[in-house]
């Protein structure tokens, strides 16, 4: 027989429409999975996979169950199960982009979504089931009409997770109203070997197909620890996320509680961090796990939930803050970088409670870990004091937004705004390509587990080295690996040290929890949902505005803000108001802290129609930069749009949300904030109303403005909307007077359809402290607001991040104020 590499999809069977599939999600060759894997199952076979984390496990089951529903079409043909919510939904991405060419209809049943609209999608007959056991399980008992009882196929993905103890309750009585007479394939990167538990699969004469040993990582994957004492753990990590600023990271935690508190902490100083754990409603963990996709945050904290089959090729790093207390999660945690060939680095934070752990984990995996390279601790605990502090601002916020999610990410922006900001200096953490590998062992053989199914068979394969067989008393006499799975099982219940956190027992049940929340009444409320297809959307978007942003690289900041409540007088002083009161106050302290600094803070009040502006520029908000340092400012708000007009139409319907807090995009490390939008009333398309637009000042305009680039953000899709070169002798874009230059957006400028909200402008290359104006001369459709971002000049970063924490606060103080931001939305920051 061929080696892996010289088969091809075709020659293991597949047929023609598949293998162009395969050709369209560039799939060249089969990987080793695959190639062992696809023969047997389109013989009919029952498979038992067992391949490494990012082998392309999902396509080695998913292809075979294509081929078979081409071949005898028919509505619920196969059932997928997954362990997660968020990994059910991409294994029907998969299917959908490997069975577009055969028509193949998906229907996704997950536990936190809408029962109702499952029925309905269900009552289609689609031909592939994904879904959560749970979920599943209830729709049975209780969806008129619908049965599993024509099903062809049954997979298990994850399997030994769904296998044991968490699931298997649920497996069996799912089992009991499936057909017997059926396909069924176990993959996993860590199966089990119990019998009992494999026995629960019901498999009928499985073929046993291993591309790897039990336990083992890629070769591709750097695997570190750092050692050090529990108390300096959340110091250790913002070191760590300093350092690798630049890389897209993920970090698991134990608990939902300590992934909430690291986000947060990690907010609070300055990273862009998004949680994603169990106790998040389902649209938000498809939120958080969409903008990690597509780039806008790139660290993700989660649990467990987060640890198996999800598929995110841009995961550079994966750090175990806490260490797993199974083996096996592990392996999983750490196989979410180094996927598909690529390569990787896993850092397993160890304190002196984890000592014992980390040996068994070494042990299971066969190879030791390296030290983390760190300059030196001293380095690390320069932090310290930072760290602490935003300890206790999580403390203090922290049990409320446990309380209440959406309070917490209503204000999760907010967070970084209120906090000193890192700048962070590093070198780029690069990480090599890679290629398909040769993979451990291939071993196949026939499996007798069932008394039913008692003959053994032997299968020689001439890439198979590992042929052994697995008989019920082979599994019970033996073996190290046995006793470590037996091992693995106590270990998860057994937390190495005492934790003060009550929620420990979340771990690893995010979804299992489903069907108890189910039978409590407590089945979380669908939320208008991200579809994934938005995160691959997103993700090709993200791409597109950061190659663009590349113009504007050495690029940073904000200038100032406009304010106002419809109310104002001009005001240099004085205030307009409770909120106006703070926000001088603020701007007054801000002047005063800067002492004798030659850079200035200007304040400029513009009173425009009835509407009071306020407006800051300041140069020391600037970041000196160069190729190897890389800023995170805060998203300020320069400056907001208020409508001159009411709506047109008296009938209007109420403003409706259009972006989230949450939704600031980050490019090439610079966060552009987007507040919350509220979207203008319904127009009559004869009389838009008329709202006001700034300018985009350049002061001492030298000819050297080169880009403009708008960003529009619709419905959280950020795309590059236009690229303007600007001339000096661009009259349509470039006005001076005796206040300066400024850029401003004539509709001579040929925008896109100014259907959604934000939009940015980069802008100069030069900047000063000269005041910006603002002018209300633009007639739009719709609210736009408008973020310079100006290139840096040699000015000190750390006031710089103290002005700006500081102005961040005057800004949401006055707009919580605000009469404007009560009658239309909360929306500033
Ligand atoms: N033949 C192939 N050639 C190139 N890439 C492939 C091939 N098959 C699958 N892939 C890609 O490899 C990546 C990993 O695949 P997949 O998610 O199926 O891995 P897995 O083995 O299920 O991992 P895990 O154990 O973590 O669940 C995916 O991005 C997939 O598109």
């Amino acid at each position: 027989m061929s080696t892996p590499k010289e088969k091809t999809f075709e020659s293991l069977g597949i047929i023609e429409p598949l293998c162009k599939a395969c050709e369209q999600c560039k799939y060249k060759t089969p990987t080793e999975i695959q190639a062992e894997a696809i023969p047997w199952a389109l013989q009919g076979r029952d498979v038992i996979g067992l391949a490494q984390t990012g082998s392309g496990k999902t396509a080695a089951f998913a292809l075979p169950i294509l081929q078979a529903l081409w071949e005898a079409p028919q509505g619920l043909f196969a059932c997928i199960l997954a362990p997660t919510r968020e990994l059910a939904f991409q294994i029907s991405e998969m299917f959908e982009s490997l069975g577009s060419v055969i028509g193949v209809r998906c229907a996704v049943i997950i536990g936190g979504m809408d029962m109702m609209s499952q029925a309905i999608a269900l009552s289609k007959k689609p031909h592939i089931i994904i879904a959560t056991p749970g979920r599943l399980q209830d729709h049975l008992e209780n969806t008129k009409g619908f049965s599993l009882k024509n099903l062809k196929y049954l997979v298990m993905d994850e399997a030994d997770k769904l296998l044991d103890m968490d699931f298997g309750p649920i497996i069996d009585k799912l089992l009991k109203v499936i057909p017997k007479e059926r396909h069924t394939f176990l993959f996993s990167a860590t199966m089990t070997t119990k019998v009992a538990k494999l026995q629960r699969a019901s498999l009928m004469n499985p073929v046993k197909i291993e591309v790897s040993s039990k336990y083992s990582t890629v070769s591709t994957l750097l695997q570190y620890y750092l050692f050090f004492p529990f108390k300096h753990k959340d110091c250790y990590l913002v070191y760590l996320c300093n350092e690798l600023a630049g890389n897209s990271l993920i970090i698991f935690t134990r608990t939902c509680n300590d992934t909430q508190r690291l986000a947060l902490l990690l907010r609070n100083m300055g990273f862009p961090a998004i949680p994603l754990h169990g106790q998040l409603s389902q649209a938000k963990r498809l939120g958080s796990l969409n903008k990690f996709k597509a780039g806008s945050r790139n660290i993700l904290v989660a649990t467990d939930v987060a640890s198996r089959g999800l598929d995110i090729p841009l995961v550079d790093v994966v750090i175990n803050f806490d260490i797993p207390a199974n083996s096996k999660d592990y392996i999983h945690r750490v196989g979410r970088t180094a996927r598909a060939g690529r390569s990787g680095k896993s850092i397993t934070l160890v304190t002196q409670y984890d000592v014992e752990l980390y040996q068994r984990i070494e042990h299971v995996i066969g190879k030791k870990m390296d030290v983390f390279p760190i300059d030196s601790k001293d380095d690390v605990m320069l932090l310290q004091e930072r760290v602490s502090e935003a300890q206790r601002m999580v403390t203090l916020e922290g049990s409320k937004r446990i309380k209440n999610d959406d309070d917490f990410r209503d204000k999760e922006d907010r967070d970084i705004i209120q906090s000193n900001k890192l700048v962070f200096i590093s070198g780029i953490f690069t990480v090599g390509g890679g290629e398909w590998g040769t993979r451990g062992m291939i071993g196949v053989n026939s499996l007798p587990l069932l008394p039913s199914t008692n003959q053994t068979e032997d299968i020689s394969h001439s890439s198979a080295h590992l042929v052994k067989r697995i008989d019920p008393v082979e599994h019970q006499s033996k073996s190290s690996t046995s006793n470590q799975e037996e091992n693995d099982d106590v270990e998860s219940k057994q937390p190495p040290y005492p934790t003060s956190h009550k929620d420990d027992n979340n771990k690893g049940k995010d979804d299992e929890t489903e069907q108890n929340n189910k039978n409590n009444g407590n089945e979380t409320q669908p939320e208008q949902l991200i579809h994934p297809d938005q995160a691959k959307e997103n993700e090709d978007t993200a791409k597109q505005v950061k190659e663009e942003a590349m113009i504007i690289r050495k690029v940073i900041i904000v200038l100032g803000s406009l304010g106002g409540n419809g109310s104002g007088k001009r005001d240099n002083g004085g205030g307009v108001g409770n909120g106006e009161a703070s926000m001088n106050d603020a701007f007054a302290s801000e002047k005063s802290s800067m002492g004798n600094n030659s850079n200035s803070t200007n304040v400029m009040d513009n009173e425009v129609g009835g509407v009071n502006f306020r407006v800051v520029g300041n140069n020391e908000m600037n970041h000196e930069t160069s190729d190897s340092v890389q800023y995170h400012h805060p998203p300020v708000q320069l400056s907001s749009i208020r409508q001159l007009t009411p709506p047109v139409q008296p009938s209007a319907p109420p403003a409706e949300k259009v972006g989230d807090t949450d939704s600031d995009i980050q490019i090439d490390n610079v966060t552009f904030s987007t507040p919350i939008l509220t979207a203008p009333p319904a127009y009559s398309p004869t009389a838009p109303p008329i709202y006001a637009l700034p300018h985009i000042p350049i002061p001492e305009f030298d000819g050297s403005v080169r880009d403009m680039i708008l960003y529009m953000d619709g419905n959280n899709n950020y795309q590059l909307a236009q690229q303007q070169n600007l001339q000096n002798s661009d009259s349509r874009n470039i006005n001076h007077n005796n206040n300066g230059t400024f850029i401003s957006l004539h509709s001579s400028v040929s925008l896109p359809p100014l259907n959604t909200g934000v939009w940015y402008a980069a802008g100069p290359t030069s900047q000063t402290n000269t005041p910006i104006d603002v002018t209300p001369h633009q007639q739009s459709n719709h609210p736009i607001i408008i973020q310079s971002i100006h290139s840096p000049s040699n000015l000190n970063s750390q006031n710089s991040t103290s002005n700006l924490h500081s102005f961040s606060d005057s800004i949401e103080n006055n707009e919580n104020n605000s009469p404007t931001h009560q009658r239309h939305d909360p929306s500033i920051i």
